[in-house]
């Protein structure tokens, strides 16, 4: 903890910096030329619609794609495109859909992401020397250090496969943890959660921030985002429609036009939109009806019959459940959580 006021001398550090990224499938251009920076201490978040090209930039970055043009630097080193010289450089990732070992223990799975930072060979490892056995307990010391920083430390000998859904993402970022790095890419951490993990891993990301490790991620959540995030960067069709701070994101036409205009995953709001506006739908119609037809009420039959015979108002209700499918599929996931949702997460091709 620094309490010095001296800010004159403190340099901004560019951890990663990526320059003309494009992406090429085919004739299909996911990315385009897109330059990112990510200074040291800073929390950068990636935004952009479905298919904008979030994910195939983090494989650029992370070395699992070869971009067809532009470079990656970490501190100011052009990176190799490869990933395990990525990890070990000191860039770190998590997968949109979870990527542990489920039939391994919480605490191995931490420490298949210390594996870059150990330097025994195979025959040590095999023979389990003296070096070996040293290496071993210092890995296990910093994985349990770890879990205690997740809150997993008492589940350490449970398989991944029975944490609950919100603790295998925590899982999987302290594995990513485990290597030490300086900068760590979170591809939806959030995705399947429900509110009160979503909160806690907004507390989570900031503690990583506080450890010195700068963050870049992407996230559908926009309340997340912008919450969370000193800049955001917003991709539309793989190029960078604008970067700035959630300010400025967030009152941005072309972004709301493309982006948050449209209804999306997350959002709490689209459900409760959606019904106000079929309620006002239903409201304007059935006042429509009563001036219109007045014979109509006449009888008390017709009066009692109203939902069935008003046709007006049984026109009006149709389109609105038809609004609704997108975002309620959304709470679905969250609650759902555990196993089940860890299941059609894995369904996508991320
Ligand atoms: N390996 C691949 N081969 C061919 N096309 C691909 C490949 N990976 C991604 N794409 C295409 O690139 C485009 C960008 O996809 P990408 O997954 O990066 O988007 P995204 O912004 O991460 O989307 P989402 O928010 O849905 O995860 C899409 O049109 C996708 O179909």
């Amino acid at each position: 903890m620094t309490t010095t006021t001296d800010t004159t001398t403190t340099a901004t550090t560019t951890v990663l910096e990526a320059s003309g990224v494009t992406m090429r499938f085919g004739g299909l251009t996911a990315v385009k030329g897109v330059d990112l920076k990510v200074n040291a201490g800073e929390i950068v978040g990636l935004i952009g619609p479905n298919g904008a090209g979030k994910t195939t930039f983090f494989n650029c970055l992370t070395g699992l794609y070869v971009p067809t043009e532009g470079t990656v630097s970490y501190k100011g080193t052009v990176l190799p495109p490869k990933p395990h010289l990525v990890t070990s450089a000191g860039i770190a990732r998590t997968f949109q859909n979870i990527r542990l070992f489920h039939n391994m223990t919480v605490l191995e799975n931490v420490l298949v992401g210390r594996h870059t930072r150990t330097k025994e060979g195979l025959w040590s490892a095999l023979l389990r020397g003296p070096g070996f056995k040293k290496a071993e307990a210092a890995s296990e010391a910093r994985a349990m250090e770890l879990l205690e920083f997740i809150g997993l430390e008492k589940k350490a000998q449970h398989l991944a496969k029975n944490l609950p859904y919100g603790e295998q993402r925590k899982l999987e970022i302290a594995r990513a943890l485990a290597s030490d790095p300086g900068l760590i890419l979170l591809d939806e951490p959030t995705a399947g959660m429900n509110p009160q993990e979503t909160r806690a891993a907004e507390e989570l990301i900031f503690a990583i921030r506080d450890m010195g490790i700068a963050v870049l991620v992407i996230e559908h959540d926009m309340r997340f985002i912008f919450n969370l995030c000193d800049r955001v960067a917003c991709l539309v069709q793989g190029e960078k429609l604008i970067e700035g701070t959630a300010a400025e994101v967030q009152g941005d036409e072309r972004v709301i036009a493309a982006y948050l205009g449209e209804p999306f995953e997350g959002d709490p709001g689209a459900a409760e939109a959606a019904e106000v506006e079929a309620a006002e739908q239903n409201a304007a119609a059935g006042t429509e009806t009563a001036t219109e037809a007045p014979a109509a009420a006449e009888t008390d039959a017709a009066a009692d019959a109203e939902p069935d015979t008003d046709p007006a108002a049984d026109a009006e209700p149709a389109p609105a459940p038809a609004a609704e499918p997108a975002p309620a599929t959304e709470p679905a996931a969250g609650p759902a959580a555990d196993s089940d949702s860890t299941t059609s997460k894995d369904g996508e091709a991320k």
